[in-house]
């Protein structure tokens, strides 16, 4: 049967990229998917405001919502100091298979842990499984439709800090116009929007970034 999308990346990481070495991870999968399959990564310009987030927070727990390939968790685990960590949820199975592969090829697998299931289930027992308090940085890009909901439930579990910063990928394509309304209304965030483009293509996105004020 034929290989999925996901696979093709892999194999492309696999062939190209240099083991341990983050950067030519992050490098082969944006060259392989701007000039031959398309995926949906954040990608290197959305990438770029990403990186500069993550640095001038240099957040010690981070959660990140949606995998998919790993490619988000291998550009914000690259960055994080020793001690720092990543927990990614991922639903779908066969993704997840493929980030893992990802994640170690990048010699992350320290910094980076993948949990596999939603994330309706798994932030409600974040705190009592992993032993976190409270999450410095958040990156969100799973389902668009479930941005908010999730949003809410971290608030709900206490989950949030004075100065959490949350960084929200699509906000204009695909859009998550209910997370964008809620986070720039609410008294509890202090939002704004970094312009910037699709991955790998000239169509107008960019990235919400909202910090939680308490
Ligand atoms: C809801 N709870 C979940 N829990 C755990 N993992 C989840 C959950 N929900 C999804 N996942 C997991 O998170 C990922 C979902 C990513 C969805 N991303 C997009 O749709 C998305 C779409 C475009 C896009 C833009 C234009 C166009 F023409 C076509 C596509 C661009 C982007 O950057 C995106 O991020 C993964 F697939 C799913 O299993
Ligand atoms: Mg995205």
């Amino acid at each position: 049967t034929r290989t999925t999308r996901p696979q093709r990346l892999l194999k492309a990481v696999q062939d190209r990229a240099i083991r341990g070495n983050p950067k030519s991870v992050i490098s082969v999968i944006d060259h392989y998917c701007r000039n031959q399959e398309w995926a949906m990564n954040v990608g290197d310009e959305k990438g770029f405001i990403l990186d500069s987030v993550v640095s001038e927070l240099n957040p010690q727990t981070v959660l990140e919502l949606g995998t998919y390939c790993g490619y988000s968790a291998v550009r914000i685990g690259r960055l994080l100091h020793s001690g720092a960590r990543l927990l990614t949820l991922e639903f779908n199975p066969d993704y997840a298979a493929v980030a893992r592969e990802v994640i170690s090829w990048a010699g992350l697998e320290n910094t980076v842990q993948l949990v596999e299931g939603a994330s309706g289930d798994w932030i409600p027992r974040l705190r009592e499984h992993f032993g976190i308090h409270t999450f410095d940085f958040i990156f969100l890009d799973h389902w668009k439709e479930g941005y908010l909901a999730d949003i809410k439930l971290l608030e709900e579990c206490r989950l949030l800090r004075k100065g959490t910063v949350l960084l929200a990928d699509n906000v204009v394509c695909p859009g998550a116009p209910d997370y964008l309304e809620y986070v720039r209304k609410s008294p509890l965030y202090d939002s704004r929007y970094f312009k910037s483009h699709l991955e790998y293509t000239k169509a107008e996105d960019g990235l919400e970034k909202s910090v939680y004020l308490g």
